[in-house]
């Protein structure tokens, strides 16, 4: 059986951005950047105040105090032409206001005292004070490269304020989802004993906020294989085809079991992992097909290590790994298999150290653990028997965020 690295590295060999094309600034959150952005225009188009004061010239304030008279108020938009400042005069000019001809220097209000029609500056300044240049924060036709990096509120507000409204970025996978198994009903159904599809939910939910990605969920295939061969097909429309459950040894494992008739080629079956050891990868027809086990831990770890990397490569990301970070283990863990582990563990930040606690219970059926933890401790396939108390580990964070908030 390969290990998880090699399984990952089978998935991400096969993974490539699908095409590139243009769409609205207003639409693009998480889109991933395709092409070279040129701007438009100087920000600042031209030189302008950063205070709301005078527009001075450098040179009338070399004794100080300075006494000038006031030849008018500029505030932000207006124009300045035909404006200049000549020996002892200045404007009043508010912030973002354009600097009039002959003025170097803006004094701000608060060093200055005025008094009909005359101020006087009260403080020594620098040249060009308070002055911020044409072009300062980008020049026009400069060059923005973002090119495999995806958008985000701060690089939006850097693109819109160059003029850009379209922008080339890579094409969307289209992505669907499809639950196995008699057991299961739909959320909200409250039949007696039977479980409800949490793996859709969580998938769905998880693309979304990770990637701003939409998957179809085409619902839930009972064991019968009929019932999954013709949802199959509607599968085939789509780039990424994910399936939970009926993938291990049973006798009523659907996908395993329609798997020849329907021409799937697996490039891996299982890896040596716990949880979701029963993971496969391959290819059908021009789609690629994960099969996720049932079980809701190993459902979880497997879109997180496998389809989230695999995804984002497939998007046109350029950095498309998780890095661990190291963490002191705060409760001992025990592995009595020789599979690689990745245990639900909770992480904290506590005097510029990680510390994790491992969830108590560590089976795949337990969603409390994934609900109530935020990272994934690996242990190597060698280690059997006690990972002993302040060992360090390697996390890999399924919510980082929640390191970094805490309350009041
Ligand atoms: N003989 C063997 N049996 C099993 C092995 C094995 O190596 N040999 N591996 C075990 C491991 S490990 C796992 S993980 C499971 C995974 O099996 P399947 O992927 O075939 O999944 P099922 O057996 O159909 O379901 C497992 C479990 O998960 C629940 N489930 C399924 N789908 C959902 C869903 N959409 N939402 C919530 N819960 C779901 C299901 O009811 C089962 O309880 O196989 C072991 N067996
Ligand atoms: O691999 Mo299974 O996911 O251990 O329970």
């Amino acid at each position: 059986m390969i290990t998880p690295f090699e399984a990952l590295d089978i998935i991400l060999n096969n993974m490539k951005p699908l095409g590139k094309q243009k769409i609205s600034i207003f639409e693009a959150d998480k889109r991933v950047v395709a092409d070279y952005i040129y701007s438009k225009l100087d920000l600042p188009p031209q030189d302008n105040s950063a205070m709301d004061g005078y527009a001075i010239r450098f040179k009338d304030i070399q004794q100080i105090p300075a006494k000038l008279k006031i030849k008018g108020t500029i505030k932000a938009g207006d124009s300045i032409d035909g404006l200049s400042v000549g020996e002892n005069e200045c404007f009043r000019i508010m912030t973002g206001a354009f600097i009039p001809k002959g003025a170097d220097c803006v004094v701000e209000f608060e060093a200055a005292k005025e008094e009909n029609g005359y101020v006087e500056i009260l403080k020594q300044k620098k040249l060009y004070a308070n002055i911020r240049f044409k072009g300062e924060d980008i020049e026009k036709n400069a060059r923005i490269d973002l090119i495999g990096e995806h958008l985000n509120p701060y690089r939006l507000a850097r693109i819109v304020s160059t003029g850009n409204i379209f922008i080339d970025v890579y094409t969307k996978p289209r992505i669907c989802i499809i639950a196995t198994g008699n057991e299961l009903v739909y959320a909200g159904d409250t039949t007696p004993f039977a479980t409800i599809d949490s793996n859709s939910l969580f998938v769905k939910s998880l693309l979304k906020e990770e990637l701003n990605l939409d998957i179809d969920y085409l619902g839930i295939s009972t064991d019968s294989q009929e019932d999954l061969k013709n949802l199959m097909e509607t599968a085939l429309n789509y780039d990424i085809i994910i399936t939970t459950a009926g993938i291990s040894f049973g006798d009523y494992d659907v996908v395993t079991n329609i798997e020849k008739q329907i021409g799937i080629e697996w490039l891996f079956k299982y890896v040596k992992q716990k949880p979701g050891k029963p993971f496969a990868f391959g290819k059908i027809k021009d789609s690629f097909i994960f099969s996720f086990p049932g079980n809701p831990v190993s459902t979880a770890f497997c879109s997180f290590f496998y389809l989230l990397p695999a995804l984002k490569k497939m998007m046109g990301l350029k950095k498309y790994l998780h890095i661990p970070i190291k963490a002191k283990l705060k409760k001992s863990m025990v592995k009595r298999n020789d599979r690689v582990h990745f245990n639900r563990v909770k992480v904290e930040f506590k005097n510029d150290n990680f510390y994790a606690t491992p969830f108590e219970t560590q089976g795949s059926n337990i969603i409390e653990s994934i609900a109530q933890c935020n990272g994934f401790a690996m242990v190597e396939s060698f280690r059997l028997g006690e990972i002993a108390k302040g060992e360090e580990v390697d996390v890999f964070m399924y919510d980082f965020k929640s390191i970094f908030e805490k309350r009041r």
